[in-house]
């Protein structure tokens, strides 16, 4: 591929690349999909409830597919898993490196095919399909750097010629990996890889709304790997439940906090506390300062707030500004918005797509009316005229300080306005509800830049990015830590400190022989 595209990139960059996706989407679409099997220890389970995926942007029309995994088969994958953990774990780094960076070679080979298969399951536009193509690549890699640089993760401290110390992190042994819908490649990849970068063998369940984009990525890793060392269970919230209720080591999970913290709540292997690396979502807030530039604020929100129609767990969901200003603000985010085209991948311009489901739709139907009862609709709504549930960027403002549209989490392309009169109030809205994700600030007064660095309570920060305002982290550049209700490791996918989550700590004193 020709363009590094990431997810502050405006475009392909590239005709060639533009034709070939075009196209690798047309076969996507046109191949009636087989149903995606289940791997466990090397084999693959082909029977069971079939759970269908339609493609969201053309209802009746089958575009993914996969053979519900039964609790039986769900305990058999751990099993496979348990078996070849002393295996793996017995591997250098050197060597899993090796073997994983093959498979993000191999995963380069067939980027337009991923990003295309992306494009189908997701209703994600080519950009963002691109996008997050590259970021597997990206994120294995930097993985992999990271072991390398930290040598392991092993360390000598002090000793003396007679006795030996070292310090050293150890994988867990078998890590449940769940992964959800939104980026169904990356994120499940990102979390396989912490695991078995590691050492740890992983059972990995992709999201039902998406089996086909992870199953791709997983059968390459599988291609790559000792039979056993990645297993796949597929199915919905039922087989997450049974996995992370099996005697797993530890748990990687990205996806809803209402989800993740009843994981975090489960005992382990004999009633014992085991990790949970949870990232979940967030109520994202952008600051506009009266000082701030109003053009690169308005571009920044209305990326972040309404790229993959807002079904990013960085989206943001509220714009906080200085009354001063805020009708210009206003101004410029509506006109914005109202230029952004929604439709189907297929068509190049295309800037938002679908929805995921009825079930997002219907909760943003019912925020709509809320939101014409108690505020102020500035744009935004349905759009009829094209198949699928696809929604032109909605802007709402006036909301009673405290409202739940700006409280919950809605993921959708929904964006709440509120106005304050200084930037302390600006602050405090800001911190006021539980998620503490990302958060972006726009300001030239150095002063307030440094009290929002201070001040507010989230791990992804943004200052004066017309790129993205809150939007935008890419592996090894920045990382992506939730706070409060937005994780529970206190360390981030994507950064340095990631990969320890995987591992515990042992010291060995080793006397050598006199
Ligand atoms: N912080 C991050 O890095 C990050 C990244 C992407 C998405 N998200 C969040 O993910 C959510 C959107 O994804 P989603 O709708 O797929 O999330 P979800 O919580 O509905 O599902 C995530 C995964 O968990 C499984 N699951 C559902 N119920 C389960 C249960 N009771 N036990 C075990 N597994 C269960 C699902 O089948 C899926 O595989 C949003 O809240 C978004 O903010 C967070
Ligand atoms: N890494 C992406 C978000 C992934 C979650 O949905 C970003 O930073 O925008």
């Amino acid at each position: 591929m020709a363009t590094k595209v990431d997810y502050a990139s405006s475009s392909l960059g590239d005709a060639a690349l533009e034709a070939a996706y075009d196209n690798a989407l047309r076969l996507v679409r046109d191949a009636e999909p087989k149903p995606e099997q289940n791997l466990v220890g090397g084999l693959r389970h082909s029977t069971g409830e079939v759970v269908k995926r339609f493609d969201p942007c053309r209802e009746d029309s089958l575009v993914g597919a996969a053979y519900a995994a039964t609790p039986e088969l769900v305990l058999q994958a751990v099993e496979a898993a348990r078996g070849v953990k002393k295996s793996w774990a017995k591997t250098s780094y050197g060597e899993r490196n090796a073997m994983l960076r093959q498979v993000a070679a191999d995963v380069g080979d067939r980027l337009v095919e991923l990003a295309a298969i992306l494009s189908a399951e997701t209703g994600k536009n080519r950009l963002e399909a691109f996008g997050e193509a590259q970021e597997v690549l990206d994120m294995i890699e930097h993985y992999c750097t990271l072991m390398e640089k930290n040598d392991g993760y092993l360390l000598q401290q002090k000793s003396t010629e007679a006795e030996k110390n070292y310090d050293l992190l150890v994988p867990y042994g078998v890590f449940a990996v769940i992964s959800p819908f939104n980026f169904p490649a990356a994120l499940a990849v990102g979390m396989t890889t912490g695991a078995l970068v590691t050492g740890n063998t992983v059972v990995l369940k992709p999201s039902d709304k998406t089996p086909r984009s992870t199953a791709f990525v997983a059968d390459i890793f599988a291609a790559h790997l000792p039979e056993g060392v990645i297993n796949v269970v597929h199915g919905g919230a039922q087989v997450g439940q049974w996995l992370a209720g099996s005697e797993v080591d530890g748990i990687a999970f990205t996806g809803s906090a209402q989800v993740g913290w009843q994981l975090f709540e489960l005992k382990g292997p004999r009633g014992l506390q085991r990790p949970v690396l949870a990232e979940m979502g967030g109520q994202n807030p952008a600051i506009v300062a009266r000082s701030a530039d109003l053009d690169a604020a308005a571009a920044g929100i209305v990326r972040s707030a309404f790229g993959l129609s807002g079904q990013k767990c960085s989206a943001c969901r509220r714009v906080i500004v200085d009354d001063a200003v805020a009708d210009e603000l206003i101004a410029k985010i509506v006109r914005l918005a109202d230029g952004l085209v929604v439709g189907d991948p297929a068509d190049p311009r295309s800037n938002l797509g679908p929805v995921i489901d009825d079930a997002i739709a219907t909760r943003i139907d019912q925020a709509l009316e809320l939101a014409r009862r108690d505020g102020t609709v500035h744009t935004g709504g349905r759009m009829f005229s094209l198949p699928g549930n696809y929604y032109r960027p909605i802007v709402v403002s006036d909301l009673p300080r405290g409202h739940r549209l700006t409280r919950e989490e809605l993921f959708a392309p929904f964006l709440s306005i509120i106005r304050v009169s200084s930037f302390d109030e600006a602050l405090e809205e800001a911190n006021a509800v539980d998620y503490g994700l990302s958060a972006g600030v726009f300001s030239n007064e150095p002063g307030e830049v440094e009290q929002f660095l201070d001040e507010i309570e989230a791990g992804v920060l943004y200052v004066n990015r017309a790129a993205g305002a809150t939007t935008g982290a890419w592996p090894g550049i920045q990382s992506f830590c939730g706070w409060k209700r937005s994780g529970t490791a206190g360390k981030g996918g994507l950064g340095i400190w990631y990969l320890p989550g995987f591992m515990r700590e042992q010291n060995r004193t080793i006397v050598v022989a006199p």
